[in-house]
């Protein structure tokens, strides 16, 4: 290490998305090394709606390992987040920056302490995979900092050691986490599938339907399933094996059909495992049924689906229309049966992408108000609006993977004290 006076801060800071699986990874067959029991495929979220920002530091002067979420100092001693801090310094290099007489030797990164802050621009733990944006930042940013020379596929493996669905993160567009064989989880990794350019018209709708935490999270319901369902076990070897195959072959043609069709199918059948798991588990809500029948109405009455729906381990709805001119009618439909409530201005309702907004023809509330019922509601009575059953709505697309901010202006940490520029 350089013997220069010990109180450079050396810093990384990167930006990763979010991931939401179209085929769903539910079930471990290793529990520390996170391995799942399927394969899995995601669409990765445009990191600028929704994704982590990490800044990790390293300097002789810090003390211990310490991180803050979101401003709030958080405990780093948990399993996930030890396993992928061990795991990156096990692959760390040679740093150097002459300009800032930095010399760190691969030997030093087993003592030297680093600061971790991120920050989610979406809410945490809320169902929206924060976890997955969270792990997949984190391990992108400390190999960037510690210059470990991995391909993507293997810090993969790292992220999916913090949180399964992270692998997935570490990709941009269409992306399979291969759940693999080995028992030491060196074949578990994520591919891409194809880019986020592959299926450019794609639209993607996220209902917020409650951003509290969830009562029962993903680790601890995923090991009850394995525990308790029989359908669980059926899914896994029978029907994922196929739908992974044909769901592949939808996203290389860029069928539609075949997409929304298994995307819904794959949801309703993970939250059919939850049913069919002791105790069930209810991570819907009457929102998030109402969304179903909405979109399922619709689809029927056009014969042909019109739009997808998948729901994670929360009741937040994520809706994938295949061009603008469709999101717009959805969004249409949405704004109808769920219009913000009385004192909600659409600024803070619509988030995202507002352009779509302009396209449905809604730039007030009073226009959401002048909205007609959809015309395969026709003759369902009662018509009944549902103000303030969602919180708020995000228009995003599919996007890139993980990438390094060189502007230090974007950094969480402040390069003087090594401590979070914001802390709460
Ligand atoms: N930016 C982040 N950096 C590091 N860890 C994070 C970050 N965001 C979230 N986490 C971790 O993930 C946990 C939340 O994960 P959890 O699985 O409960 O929710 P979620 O990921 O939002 O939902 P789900 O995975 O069910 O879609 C947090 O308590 C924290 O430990
Ligand atoms: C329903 C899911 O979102 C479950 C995600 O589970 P997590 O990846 O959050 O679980 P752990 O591996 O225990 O951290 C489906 C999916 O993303 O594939």
């Amino acid at each position: 290490m350089s013997t220069e006076p010990e109180k450079w801060i050396l810093m990384a800071t990167a930006r990763s998305p979010t991931n939401i699986a179209v085929i769903k990874y539910w079930g471990k067959r290793d529990e520390t090394l996170i391995l799942p029991i399927n394969d899995s495929i995601s669409i990765t979220l445009d990191p600028d709606h929704l994704s982590a920002t990490t800044t990790v530091a390293v300097s002789p002067s810090f003390e211990s390992d310490r991180m803050w979420l979101n401003g709030k100092e958080i405990a780093l001693t948990g399993g996930r987040y030890q396993n992928c801090l061990r795991e990156i310094r096990n692959r760390a290099g040679e740093v150097e920056d002459q300009e800032k007489g930095i010399r760190i030797r691969k030997e030093d990164w087993g003592r030297l302490h680093v600061h971790v802050a991120s920050y989610n621009n979406f809410p945490t733990a809320a169902g929206l995979a924060s976890s997955a944006a969270g792990f997949a930042c984190l391990v992108y940013s400390l190999a960037k900092l510690m210059n470990a020379k991995e391909e993507l596929g293997e810090l993969s493996s790292i992220a999916r050691q913090g949180s399964g669905s992270a692998c997935r993160s570490l990709y941009g567009g269409f992306v399979k986490w291969k759940m693999g064989s080995d028992a030491n989880g060196s074949d578990s990794i994520a591919v891409q599938l194809a880019s986020d350019t592959h299926w450019k018209d794609l639209v993607v709708i996220v209902a917020v339907v409650s951003s509290r935490q969830k009562e029962t999270s993903s680790t601890s319901g995923m090991r009850e399933s394995v525990d308790t369902s029989t359908l669980l076990e059926h899914r896994a070897k029978v029907v994922v094996p196929s739908r992974i195959h044909q769901m592949e072959e939808a996203i290389k043609n860029h069928d539609f059909a075949s997409f929304a069709q298994l995307t819904c199918a794959d949801s309703n059948q993970f939250h059919a495992v939850c049913l069919d798991t002791r105790p069930p588990i209810f991570y819907m809500n009457d929102t998030s049924h109402r969304i179903i029948n909405l979109v399922e109405r619709w689809n029927q009455h056009e014969g042909t689906p019109q739009v997808a729906y998948t729901f994670d381990a929360g009741p937040n709805a994520v809706l994938i229309a295949p061009n603008r001119k469709v999101a717009t009618l959805l969004l249409q439909r949405l704004l109808f049966y769920f219009p913000p409530p009385p004192e909600n201005d659409l600024t803070s309702y619509i988030l995202g992408d507002r352009s779509i907004l302009h396209e449905a023809g809604v730039q007030s509330p009073k226009d959401v108000e002048t909205l007609v019922p959809p015309p395969e509601a026709k003759d369902k009575v009662p018509n009944k609006r549902y103000a303030g059953d969602v919180s708020y709505f995000i228009c995003t697309k599919s996007g890139k993977g993980p990438m390094l901010l060189t502007d230090e202006d974007q950094a969480l940490i402040s390069s003087e004290t090594g401590i979070p520029k914001i802390v709460t």
